[in-house]
């Protein structure tokens, strides 16, 4: 099969974006694992698909946007690649509206292109219920910490690391986040502990792993080793997640940007039940191509 395929990436965080807005392309997980694949295929830390809206959803929102790991995995959200995904559909021309609904997984979110040339996105509100992350705290050391709770997370022994226990928030921005602070993201244990996290059987589906250092009360450094995909340059839901543990726990105020290796961010929360989360930040095209995909790659 040729398809025709769009390289964009958001701070470093990189993805193929798909047009199914014609017809869909049918592809299954190993089509997107091979796309994603840096020595054979494009390379991409996701994989976007840009459809037009279900009819069920059809005047509620503009597009759905369907979103793979590069592991193929299909996940539920996806902030960096909501970003691209705004820029990817006013670019082509498919919509001339600068404030975009957009169905994903996990609900609606609402991207907007600022004059500046970056992306806000309306990415929702946190969720905490362990049963919306999914997380089963079932036998865990737990304290309370301002309007949130820090659960005792044990790591199995590695013949890097011995067994031990990390401290994490669990919170869902539409997929699973476990964020735990830390004194130095340069020298955090991400390579060492993020698949241990990732695969805790504590997150039934998994778990995106972050690692956040707390600059000052509106800066931090942040590592996401992400499920699916392992450690990325940047995770828009993973900035979302840190800021909003750190901002439930008293450590951080509303307006904090976050450092990651490939760029800046900035989340915007007024905290409480009612509010949602903005993200802001950049989101290039990088280049276009086409390619045969193989049948069985
Ligand atoms: N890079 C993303 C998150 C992509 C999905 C994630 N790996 C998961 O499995 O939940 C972002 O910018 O949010």
């Amino acid at each position: 099969m040729h398809i025709r395929f769009t390289k964009m990436q958001g701070a470093g965080n990189d993805f193929v974006v798909l047009d199914e807005t014609g017809s869909e392309l049918g592809l299954q997980a190993a089509h997107y694992r091979y796309l994603a694949d840096r020595h054979f295929g494009v390379g991409a830390d996701q994989i976007l698909t840009v459809r037009k809206p279900p009819a069920a959803h059809a005047g509620e929102v503009d597009f759905e946007y369907i979103i793979h790991n590069a592991d193929g995995s299909e996940v539920e959200q996806c902030g960096n690649g909501a970003r691209c995904f705004a820029r990817y559909v006013y670019d082509k021309g498919l919509t001339d509206q600068t404030t975009i609904r957009v169905l994903t997984r996990a609900g609606i979110i609402t991207p907007r292109l600022t004059p500046d040339g970056r992306v806000t996105v309306n990415m929702g509100k946190p969720r905490w219920q362990p049963a919306d992350i999914p997380f089963d705290p079932a036998g865990l050391e737990s304290e309370s910490s301002g309007q949130t709770h820090r659960w005792s997370l044990p790591l199995p022994a590695t013949a890097s690391t011995p067994a031990h226990s990390v401290w994490i928030v669990a919170v869902s921005m539409g997929n699973p986040h476990a964020v735990q602070q830390v004194a130095s993201v340069e020298h955090a244990p991400v390579a060492q502990t993020g698949a241990l996290i990732e695969h805790s059987p504590h997150f039934p589906q998994r778990v995106n792993a972050g690692y956040m250092e707390i600059v000052a009360r509106d800066q931090i450094r942040l590592r996401v080793y992400e499920r699916g995909a392992g450690e990325t340059l940047a995770c828009g839901t993973g900035a979302c997640a840190a800021v909003v543990s750190g901002i439930a726990q008293g450590l951080l105020d509303s307006r904090v940007n976050v450092a990651t290796r490939g760029g800046r961010l900035t989340i915007e929360w007024a905290g409480g039940a009612q509010h949602d989360v903005f993200m802001t930040g950049p989101a290039d095209t990088v280049f276009e191509g086409h390619l045969e995909l193989p049948d069985e790659p």
